[in-house]
């Protein structure tokens, strides 16, 4: 009862045939188990990280820990040593085949309850903690799915691509901030806890890893989420661009028209599909009603008056941003069409 993960650190590199099937790892020659890149299967092996990672996460001994893609159970050993209980949601049979036979090695099965699913696909039985190796295919969709999920926890902890931990953390005029920053850091805090070199998993993905903590915080501003979700898909939709130039934009300004059903543009509002029209085209403005051309000076009167119209969203700070959808949404303009319910994890998924 080693603790040892069921297979030796080597595979076959010949076998890597991109997508599907990726890798082969043995133990003894006898356990096989194929990883699939597809299924972000990169199993992290270094005991000194995964120690590091179950301290920082600040797991006690009345925990319920939700573990997302344990995997064979390097981390979940672990947890389920100082949690009182761990939820695990696996969408891989193997995985879970194997993850119960060690976690009952050690006789340790009565604290882990497995959900055998896709993490995407189910509902979360309550927990206190996340403490994750998460499959960072999934990265953006699951991290919105526990900050804007209704859950209530202390703290996840998660491992994640360093590329993506670094636009996580990002703040306004980093290089990195986008979309999901604001909007995660709309609801929560993130604070980086350390860097994980390719080398302590197996097989070697091509990346390097970082831990970050998101914590949710205790207040949060007073805003319509569908609101602010589908303000921020607008305002970061071309992020170098000034809020001027997305505002101007003629299918931006018939598609907001339609949305918002300002009696005050009635002549215009449906006539103008903004599928048919394309981004730019200044000049082109003169085939429009006047109605159009009217909201689209509505639009651009209030930047100006908020100050914003030659600023770019990436160097806005979220209270900046809330007050310009404040201005839209008093002046009757919209921005979720309310017609199409909100799929969180679509929303998120090319954050
Ligand atoms: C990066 S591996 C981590 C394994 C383990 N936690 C470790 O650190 O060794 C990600 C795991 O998530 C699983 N997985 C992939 N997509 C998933 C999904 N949508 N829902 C739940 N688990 C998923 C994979 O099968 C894999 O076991």
């Amino acid at each position: 009862k080693s603790g040892r993960p069921p297979f030796k650190n080597r595979y076959n590199e010949n076998d890597d045939n991109g997508d599907s099937f990726t890798r082969k790892v043995k133990e003894n020659q006898e356990d096989r188990l194929q990883l699939y890149k597809s299924r972000g299967q990169h199993l992290l092996t270094n005991p000194r990280i995964l120690d590091s990672i179950v301290r920082s996460s600040g797991v006690g001994p009345g925990d319920t820990v939700l573990e997302i893609g344990p995997g064979t159970g390097n981390l979940t050993l672990k947890l389920l040593q100082v949690a009182n209980k761990v939820v695990a949601v696996e969408v891989d049979k193997r995985m879970v085949e194997v993850l119960n036979k060690r976690v009952s090695e050690h006789g340790l099965d009565e604290k882990l309850t497995i959900i055998c699913k896709d993490a995407l696909k189910t509902d979360f039985p309550d927990f206190d903690l996340v403490v994750a190796n998460i499959p960072y295919g999934i990265s953006s969709p699951l991290i919105a799915k526990l900050v804007f999920g209704g859950f209530q926890f202390r703290s996840a902890t998660l491992l994640l691509q360093k590329e993506f931990a670094n636009r996580l953390l990002a703040n306004p005029g980093d290089s990195e901030f986008n979309r999901l920053a604001v909007n995660v850091k709309l609801v929560a805090e993130i604070d980086h806890i350390m860097n994980v070199s390719k080398r302590d998993f197996v097989p070697i993905p091509k990346v390097d890893s970082s831990v970050v903590k998101i914590r949710l915080k205790s207040e949060v501003p007073n805003v319509d989420l569908n609101e602010w979700w589908a303000f921020t898909k607008t305002c970061f939709g071309k992020k170098n661009k000034t809020l001027g130039a997305t505002f101007r934009q003629k299918k931006k300004v018939a598609e907001l028209l339609n949305l918002s059903k300002l009696t005050s543009f009635d002549e215009d509002i449906g006539k103008h599909n903004s599928c048919d029209l394309s981004d730019d085209e200044e000049d082109e403005w003169e085939d429009l009603g006047t109605g159009v051309k009217s909201f689209k000076e509505k639009l651009v009167e209030i930047l100006k008056s908020a100050g914003l119209e030659d600023k770019r969203p990436s160097k806005l700070s979220n209270k900046e941003l809330l007050y310009l959808l404040s201005l839209f949404n008093e002046a009757g303009i919209c921005f979720h069409d309310e017609s199409k319910p909100v799929d969180i994890n679509a929303s998120f998924a090319t954050s």
